[in-house]
């Protein structure tokens, strides 16, 4: 079995702790984190350092960010790729996830329990797709996008990257979310959203536009 870290260590990556074991693919050597100290455990994976300690170790292969903010994964994947050009952003599907056939799920995504991937839709890289959330057929997210517990889409939806669907949400069928917007939770999506938005209500609305990074957790 190849090694693997998960960098983060809060709730998000027990999560990911708790799927990775469950798949049984990969062996966690430990955790990375840029604020708490080496040496602090989590379900007994010990804090390695941050991510300059992939430098000294070779022997690992493999990382999952389990950070849940959507930017803030992204900042963190650009930091550990500078560090180990080599390391392969590894997915992490829960044993009780359906991926339908033609699905493809990118390097980087974290699929939870009881989360449906729809046939051929197609998850971008460092996605999440949160527990009993829905991707449904022939829909795609592009990259660093999340899918809060509950959120569903109907067929052929497009969520540009680092659009954040909220808990409970819903998008019918046939619409697109712009990059960077973010659908409020227990939202209902009858039309497109464009990019750098935050929507909410039933059916959703526009109610302010928002910038890249802007803290939405
Ligand atoms: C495993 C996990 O934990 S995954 C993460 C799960 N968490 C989520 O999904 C969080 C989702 N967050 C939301 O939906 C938030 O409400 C956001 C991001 C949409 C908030 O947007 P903001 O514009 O910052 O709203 P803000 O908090 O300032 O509230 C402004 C007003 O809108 C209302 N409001 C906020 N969100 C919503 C919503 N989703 N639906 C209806 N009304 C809302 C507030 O009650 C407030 O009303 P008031 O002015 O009458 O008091």
């Amino acid at each position: 079995m190849e090694n693997l870290v998960i960098f983060g260590a809060g709730g998000h990556a027990k999560s990911i702790i708790d799927i990775v074991e469950r798949s049984g693919i990969w062996r966690i050597a430990g955790l990375l984190d840029g604020i708490k100290a080496a040496g602090t455990r989590v379900y007994g994976y010990e804090i390695l350092g941050d991510q300059n300690y992939l430098a000294q170790d070779p022997s690992i292969t493999g990382v999952i960010v389990g950070i849940g903010d959507n930017w803030l994964r992204a900042r963190a994947a650009e930091a550990i790729r500078s560090v180990r050009s080599d390391c392969r952003f590894v997915s992490a599907v829960h044993p009780h996830a359906s991926v339908a056939k033609g699905a493809t799920i990118g390097d980087g995504s974290v699929i939870m329990a009881g989360a449906v991937v729809g046939s051929d839709a197609v998850v971008g890289e460092h996605c999440v797709l949160y527990t009993l959330s829905s991707l449904d057929h022939d829909s795609a997210t592009e990259n660093f996008v999340s899918l809060a517990p509950h959120a569903a889409t109907g067929g052929n939806v497009r969520i540009g990257s680092f659009a954040a669907i909220s808990i409970g949400a819903r998008i019918i069928h046939s619409t697109s979310i712009g990059e960077h917007t973010v659908i409020g939770a227990g939202a209902t999506v009858l039309t497109d959203i464009d990019g750098y938005c935050i929507a909410y209500g039933t059916p959703a609305r526009v109610i302010r536009k928002r910038t890249a990074g802007e803290r939405y957790l």
